[in-house]
């Protein structure tokens, strides 16, 4: 049974949300939905919902974002995240109504799009499942996750799965190196034609597509799966995978050595390897 998650708001005011305001949930959150999911509650799942603007990430959405991210990240019941949105849009960028009349010293000054990297940096691994539009940043946001699931072209409906379109902001193609450094599948640029999620995956941006109907449960599961491990190691190994992703193969190659020997500091490492030999389930206790 999903637990809410209780978290403080604070709001964007755009088309739909002004005069009578969009209402806070009781949980507090006013752009998304934050919740354990699972068996054992060790997933937290975070669903944008801003309908009125098919999820464009406007401040108050992405501050709420990296307050979930927190608040998940210093929960020891939760091993892995979920990130997803609607059936309609996972996110429609960043929030052009909110950019437009930014000046240069709005932007660098008053250092917009700040902390807008939390997703990088979360030590759990994060899991995107992309539903429909996914517009520019949200690209970006989803490559953050290292695991994005798609929904697939077998049950396209209008959207098609992983459209994405220019960003106005990037002159209309958008670079991904920002978001994932050197990994050489990101170094495409996308020149704004809408792609499936077929497609999506061969290019490397999706790494499993389900049937729409399948995908929110397929990323949960894969999310418990992971969850099911030691956090302490699942942690170390996202931080190989990302140096991996981020420094040269020499660099990579030492840092996950250099993990690979703390994990023999660890209980869970002499636990999982008595299990195997063992031959029964390890019991881990993240220490
Ligand atoms: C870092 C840079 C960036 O991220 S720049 C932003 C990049 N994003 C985009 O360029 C996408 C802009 N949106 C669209 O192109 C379309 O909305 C669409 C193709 C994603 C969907 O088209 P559709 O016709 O199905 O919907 P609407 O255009 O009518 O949109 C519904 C509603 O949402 C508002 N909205 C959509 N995207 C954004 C956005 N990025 N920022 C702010 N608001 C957005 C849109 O204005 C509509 O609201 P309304 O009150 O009717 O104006």
């Amino acid at each position: 049974v999903p637990v809410p998650v209780l978290l403080a708001a604070r709001g964007c005011s755009s088309a739909g949300e002004r005069g009578s305001g969009r209402r806070e949930r009781p949980s507090g959150q006013r752009f998304l939905q934050v919740q354990k999911a699972g068996s054992k509650g060790s997933v937290g799942l975070i669903r944008l919902q801003r309908p009125q603007a098919l999820n464009a990430l406007c401040e108050g959405l992405m501050a709420e974002l990296r307050r979930a991210l927190d608040a998940f990240e210093a929960d020891a019941q939760v091993g892995a995240i979920v990130i997803t949105g609607s059936d309609k849009a996972f996110a429609a960028g960043a929030d052009i109504k909110e950019m437009q009349g930014k000046s240069f010293q709005q932007c660098y000054g008053g250092a917009f799009l700040a902390g807008w990297d939390r997703v990088a940096t979360v030590r759990k691994p994060t899991i995107a499942a992309v539903n429909g539009y996914a517009v520019s940043v949200p690209v970006s946001l989803r490559a953050l996750c290292r695991v994005p699931h798609a929904r697939g072209r077998d049950s396209w409906r209008s959207p098609p799965a992983v459209p994405i379109t220019p960003s106005p902001g990037a002159g209309g193609t958008q670079r991904l190196t920002r978001a994932v450094g050197k990994s050489l599948a990101m170094e495409m640029v996308l020149t704004g034609e809408r792609i499936s999620a077929a497609e999506a995956k061969a290019a490397g941006l999706v790494s499993k597509v389900f049937p729409v109907d399948k995908l929110l449960d397929a990323a949960i599961s894969c999310a418990e799966k992971i969850a099911s491990n030691s956090k302490l190691v699942v942690a170390m190994a996202k931080e190989s995978v990302n140096a991996a992703f981020e420094t040269t193969l020499a660099e990579g190659n030492r840092t996950e050595k250099r993990l690979f020997y703390a994990t023999f500091a660890t209980d869970d490492r002499k636990e999982g390897m008595t299990a195997f030999v063992e031959k029964r389930k390890a019991n881990f206790t993240d220490s």
